[in-house]
């Protein structure tokens, strides 16, 4: 396992997406920017930066393979500019005729180097509240993506709806996970009721930094997302609060989280959490 013997300041970013890739860009440029300004090693940004459509039909006829993507294009560009590692989630064309929800990682040399497709898909319908399909144009990932090392250290990749699933990040963390990622488009009402206290309970039950780059704000006449971006250490504190976290707010804004690996260590050491397989399956 990696150990990185300083702290190191990672980059967690929220942006408003709309149906304009081009205006979405943009917005995560401002923050590779702000990012790299910052002195941060890394720089997370959001499920579905690359666009929120307004329908099944319109995410459909918008997605492009990672390999020809402008807005790819355009964020591997800047990662090498700064020699900032990005990772980002978007959409990918998959082999169904849908499209594959998908989380990558560009190097500081900007090369796509892991890629992470997203499990669990969010079916919901609640009486008076939200009405999503994701499955009607997204198709689910086939397998878990293994732990790899970063400048932040071992990062565990998850998007968004997986976050309901401890069985994923137990299972990341067996395998080396340092830090879980849960890049985000999470719905207002359920936002409000489970998205705090889930990111928390990820990060105590695994001993792992969770990173929650969220969008926020009014994608169009349909969408808003719940936003509070942040970080969660291993105690399960919430790590730059304030600087995410405005409800509506649609500007393009980076949360500031550091991650000491010492002190991961020593939380795991000082506290193993060793499981009674003997009794209940593993993950
Ligand atoms: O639509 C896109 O293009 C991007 N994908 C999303 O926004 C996804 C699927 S609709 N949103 C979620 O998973 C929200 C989960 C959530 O809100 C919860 O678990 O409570």
């Amino acid at each position: 396992m990696a150990r990185i013997e300083v702290d190191v300041e990672q980059a967690v970013g929220q942006i408003c997406s709309t149906a304009d890739l081009a205006h979405n860009l943009s917005q995560c440029q401002t923050l590779v920017q702000k990012a790299a300004e910052a002195g941060a090693q890394a720089l997370f940004l959001p499920e579905a930066s690359d666009y929120i459509a307004t329908s099944a039909a319109s995410s459909l006829s918008l997605v492009q393979p990672a390999t020809t993507s402008p807005f790819v294009q355009g964020l591997q560009s800047s990662a090498r500019q700064h020699s900032l590692p990005i990772h980002v989630g978007l959409h990918e064309p998959g082999a169904s005729g849908k499209v594959q929800n998908t989380l990558i990682w560009i190097s500081e040399t900007g090369e796509i180097t892991h890629r992470y497709q997203k499990l669990h898909l969010f079916d919901v319908s609640i009486a008076g509240g939200p009405m999503l399909q994701e499955s009607a144009s997204v198709e689910k990932g086939p397998m878990l993506l293994p732990p790899f090392s970063t400048p932040v250290g071992n990062v565990g990749a998850l998007i968004c709806f997986d976050l309901r699933f401890p069985e994923p990040s137990l299972a990341l963390r067996r395998q080396g996970a340092q830090i879980l990622t849960y890049p985000s488009a999470f719905t207002v009402p359920t936002g409000r009721a489970h998205w705090e206290p889930l990111l928390r309970a990820r990060a105590i039950e695994t001993q792992s930094y969770v990173v929650a780059a969220a969008q926020c704000g009014r994608h169009n006449e349909k969408r808003v997302s719940y936003g509070h971006t942040g970080g969660v250490d291993e105690d399960g504190m919430v790590e730059g609060k304030g600087a995410g976290g405005v409800e509506g707010a649609s500007e393009p804004l980076v949360a500031m989280a550091e991650i000491d690996l010492g002190y991961l260590e020593k939380v795991r050491r000082e506290m193993p959490l060793l499981r009674r397989t003997d009794v209940y399956p593993e993950v």
